[in-house]
């Protein structure tokens, strides 16, 4: 049986936003199991109410397709990252705003380079526990610590929030190359710097989400939790003012590992169905129901 984003599966055709389940996890360094991930997100969003109260809008309207899982191939990081870039491509080309659904962190980077090669130029918007810096980690350069070196070496220009846990050499990287860093403990101290983190992104922003950016007591189901992570109010107030000031390209979803706590991926599919409705409102595709409270 295919699994569908939410209770309405729209035709490919006639979709704006295509949901793409990436089940690749062959990255993980600690506890095993993203590969469920967009699975378990896909199952829990059929028990989402359509119409979403704090928007005053029902995101499901914008036309949303749930297409077929990225085939990934086993012990291959390179082969399964081409095939997460065409296939990524391929919706891109057919016009679609993609939301990938991993799977572990290390997919970004074909899904970045798969958007740069389809929309062109964009800064990068990560929210994480993890900086994701180290050249490679334990032997791969493909390891789900490793996208945003990659992707700092290719050009991108990177803000990232809600970071606790980073080595010494990825700090005076990220020093090094200007990226716009935004702890969890000054977070947590002085509150979300909305202004700031605006004004380190361009026009146009792509989203890349660890859901261990989220504390483990609201987001336990990951391969590397961490303490000290953000509320989901915060990551909603953070992606609500992204939304309402630049032109997102495209997201992704990442590093949930199901293990049996269902409210985490309740949780997890609430929030990539918001993050859809953030982007039917700024691309006029929804508008908020006068009655919105
Ligand atoms: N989810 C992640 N991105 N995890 C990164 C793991 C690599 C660094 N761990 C350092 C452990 C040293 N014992
Ligand atoms: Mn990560
Ligand atoms: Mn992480």
């Amino acid at each position: 049986m295919r699994l569908v984003f939410g209770e309405r599966d729209t035709p490919y055709e006639a979709a704006r936003v295509v949901v793409l389940p990436v089940p690749y996890d062959l990255s993980l360094s600690f506890l095993p199991g993203a590969r469920r991930g967009p699975e378990a997100i896909l199952l829990a969003s059929r028990e989402l109410e359509p119409f979403l109260l704090e928007l005053g809008a029902s995101p499901e309207e914008v036309g949303i397709h749930a297409a077929e899982p990225v085939p990934w191939v086993a012990g291959m990081a390179e082969e399964s990252h081409r095939l997460i870039r065409e296939e990524a491509l391929k919706h891109l080309r057919a016009g679609k705003w993609v939301v990938a659904l991993g799977g572990d962190h290390s997919i970004t980077h074909p899904l970045v380079q798969a958007h740069k090669e389809a929309l062109g130029a964009f800064s990068l918007l990560h929210i994480d526990a993890h900086a994701d810096l180290y050249p490679e980690w334990q032997g791969s350069v493909y390891s789900h610590a490793s996208p945003f070196h990659r992707l700092l070496q290719e050009g991108f220009s990177l803000a990232q929030v809600g970071i606790r846990a980073m080595d010494r050499d990825s700090l005076r990287l990220a020093r090094e190359k200007g990226v716009a860093l935004f702890p969890a403990h000054r977070i947590h101290r002085e509150g979300l710097p909305l202004k700031e983190i605006l004004a380190a992104l361009g026009k146009r922003v792509y989203i890349s989400l660890d859901f261990d950016a989220l504390d483990p007591s609201v987001m336990p189901s990951v391969g590397t939790p961490l303490p000290g992570g953000l509320s989901y109010r915060q990551v909603v107030d953070l992606l609500e003012a992204v939304f309402a000031e630049k032109e997102v390209v495209g997201m992704d979803f990442v590093e949930l590992s199901p293990n049996g706590q269902f409210h985490a991926e309740m949780t997890a599919a609430q929030l990539v169905y918001h993050a859809i409705g953030l982007k039917g409102l700024q691309a006029g595709w929804l508008s908020r129901e006068a009655d919105h409270i």
